[in-house]
């Protein structure tokens, strides 16, 4: 029976998004904007030789269409081999160019409203707000309110912080409202409990996630822990892994999925770093039950490179994927699809530190060779259950 693995990888953009001037790093527009695009140029000019050295190498990715898609999306021209996977650029038409927009339009369901954003002023946020975060947290004020880097909130704040027992609350160009607090003084358990009691306020006004993000160690060494906890908004419609499970099949989320989806449609999560993540595709694309789902994110592109900056580091994270892939290809069984995408674009040359609006790639191994053209984001799901044999 056919199983398909859907891979998003996280921000590698191939730029061409028609409505791109709409978008902004600060004050610059996207417009021109091109994630993998420039990374291809950058290498192919030395200029991205930290841990790495000359052309791009992924010809895995490059078999399946990669350097078509790229020049179908934006018209720069890639040298690269005749295509022997199916291939395509999409177009999102959600009004976000974020995480949970681009999975969600991917899943089949473009988001129907606005996500609200701080404004990036202080305070930021609304006295509604501070107020309920104080009824939840029982204190009688909070710390941060503004638009921050979590790391640097926690080093500039967490004395206060240990010293008043006041939650640090900040946000940043995404729609979200990150809560941080010392695991020990203000207690873990006390941080979710805090984010879940809020949660459902700032889902109504549409911010798509508050974030518990954890920190533990003394003053000038505090660390982040791996508890963060999402509290996602629900999405408003049945998408692609609800689909599947109402059809009875088995659906595994690898990765930020399960948060993404606030779980809907989900059966098993399996989380860690990208390495983590890399080893249980390869073990579900050994064990996946026949007739499932295998929904990945890899989303090290853009939180440790994409965001940065660092054209080398996304640059060797590609070429790591790719030997990868080589070897996920190989072990697919007759019947098996994987198609590998994306979610956004964060162009690690561009101005600014946030995502860029751009076109992405549909690359498809195992349903032969051609093209999907210039297709939508939600073609990606009817995609996925037209190969599962699973009404959309
Ligand atoms: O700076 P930190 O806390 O990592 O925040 C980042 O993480 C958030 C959620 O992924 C993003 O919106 C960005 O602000
Ligand atoms: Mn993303
Ligand atoms: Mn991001």
């Amino acid at each position: 029976m056919a199983r398909a693995f859907l891979v998003v990888i996280d921000s590698v953009g191939i730029g061409g998004a028609p409505d791109a001037g709409t978008f902004f790093n600060g004050d610059v527009p996207d417009t021109g904007a091109n994630t993998l695009g420039h990374i291809i140029t950058a290498c192919a000019a030395g200029q991205a030789e930290d841990g790495r050295s000359g052309p791009l190498q992924v010809p895995h990715m490059m078999a399946l269409g990669l350097g078509a898609a790229v020049t179908l999306a934006s018209g720069q021209v890639v040298d690269a081999p005749a295509p022997t996977g199916m291939w395509g650029a999409a177009t999102e038409i959600s009004r976000g160019k974020d995480t949970p927009s681009g999975h969600w339009e991917l899943a089949g369901l473009p988001v129907p409203w606005e996500w609200h954003y701080f404004p990036d002023e202080t305070p930021t946020f609304p006295d509604d707000v501070v107020a309920a975060v104080c009824k939840a947290a029982g204190t009688t004020g909070i710390l941060g309110n503004c638009h921050a880097s979590g790391t640097t909130v926690i080093a500039d704040l967490g004395a206060e912080h240990l010293r008043t027992g006041w939650p640090i609350c900040y946000t940043s160009a995404d729609s979200v409202f990150q809560i941080a607090a010392h695991e020990e003084h203000f207690g873990l358990e006390r941080l979710l409990r805090l984010c879940a009691d809020v949660a459902p306020l700032l889902h109504q006004m549409k911010v798509g996630r508050v974030i518990a993000r954890p920190f533990t160690g003394e003053v000038g060494h505090f660390q982040r822990t791996g508890n963060r906890k999402d509290f996602a908004i629900l999405p408003p419609a049945p998408v692609l892994t609800n689909r599947v499970q109402d059809a009875g099949r088995a659906v595994y989320a690898v990765g930020k999925i399960g948060d993404i989806f606030s779980m809907q449609g989900i059966d098993e999560v399996r989380k860690g770093d990208d390495r983590a993540l890399m080893r249980h595709l390869h073990d579900l694309v050994c064990d996946a039950q026949d007739g499932s789902l295998t929904f990945a994110n890899f989303v090290e592109f853009d939180s440790l490179y994409g965001h940065r900056r660092d054209v080398s580091g996304y640059a060797r994270h590609l070429e790591w994927f790719d030997v990868e892939l080589g070897t996920l290809l190989g072990q697919l069984r007759t019947g098996d699809m994987l198609v590998i995408t994306a979610d956004h674009g964060n162009d690690p040359t561009w101005t600014g530190t946030d995502h860029t609006r751009e076109r992405v790639p549909v690359l498809v191994a195992g349903i032969g060779a051609g093209t999907l053209g210039q297709i939508g984001f939600t073609d990606v799901a009817a995609l996925v259950l037209r190969h599962l044999g699973v009404a959309g």
